[in-house]
């Protein structure tokens, strides 16, 4: 029954798979098979239909800006359903050009704004001064992770109340090369420029599997009464 099934869903896997990005979604289907958990992952593209409150997770990786523009155009359509899914604290993870994608606008080289979901409150511009390409080391509240980021974008919140980084930088940029600050955290959603990928940091992906779990028991608890 579908129901005894976790299921996660990629968004646009064909598009934004930058750097190993696809791991992490390895990475989780592995660990939730430790515990006992069978999972499915439904890969979402241009032109399918996709209901966030089927899944118990979601994960939008890394992309180029040329593919981030042509995603942005076909991700507005799920706006609300990803808005809601958020609100209400269910787990999901964006990466780099997909974390971008969650603000408001990205301003691109060319000055051209690829317009964000603007679910959260912040933006994103290309700074052809510093490309922010290296390893990376933070402190989450998960304890220490170390990735590999490339990015040229740089990413400014624009209310520090709402929206908190996911991490303290130690070595390497993170959202721009002033703040030594690292990815995003609103409720269940964490966005982050680590690539490599960010979940063989396993303190972090225990962690998301956890929030899983729950979303899952919440899920299923929800079919059956
Ligand atoms: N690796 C990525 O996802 C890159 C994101 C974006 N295109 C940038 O350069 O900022």
């Amino acid at each position: 029954m579908e129901g005894q099934i976790v299921k996660l869903a990629y968004l646009y896997e064909d598009l934004m798979n930058t750097y190993g990005d696809s791991g992490d979604v390895k990475i989780l289907q592995y660990l939730l098979k430790r515990k006992g958990f069978k999972s499915k992952v439904d890969n979402i593209s241009l032109g399918d239909q996709f209901n966030a409150e089927n899944y118990d997770f979601i994960f939008f990786g890394g992309g180029q800006d040329f593919e981030q523009s042509v995603v942005a155009k076909d991700l507005v359509r799920y706006k609300e359903t990803l808005r809601k899914y958020i609100e209400e604290e269910n787990p999901i993870l964006c990466i780099c050009g997909g974390y971008q994608l969650m603000g408001n606008y990205y301003r691109i080289s060319s000055g051209e704004i690829i317009e964000g979901l603007g679910i959260l409150p912040f933006h994103t511009i290309f700074k052809a001064d510093k490309r922010m390409i290296g390893d990376t080391k933070y402190v989450t509240e998960w304890g220490e992770v170390r990735a590999f980021e490339n990015h040229s974008g740089q990413t400014y919140f624009e209310d520090n109340d709402m929206i908190q980084p996911l991490g303290k930088v130690l070595e390497g940029f993170g959202n721009n090369p002033q703040e030594k600050s690292e990815g995003i955290r609103y409720k269940n959603l964490i966005g982050s420029y680590s690539h490599g990928p960010l979940l063989k940091n396993l303190n972090i992906a225990d962690g998301i599997v956890k929030l899983i779990i729950e979303r899952y028991q919440r899920r299923i608890n929800k079919i059956t009464v």
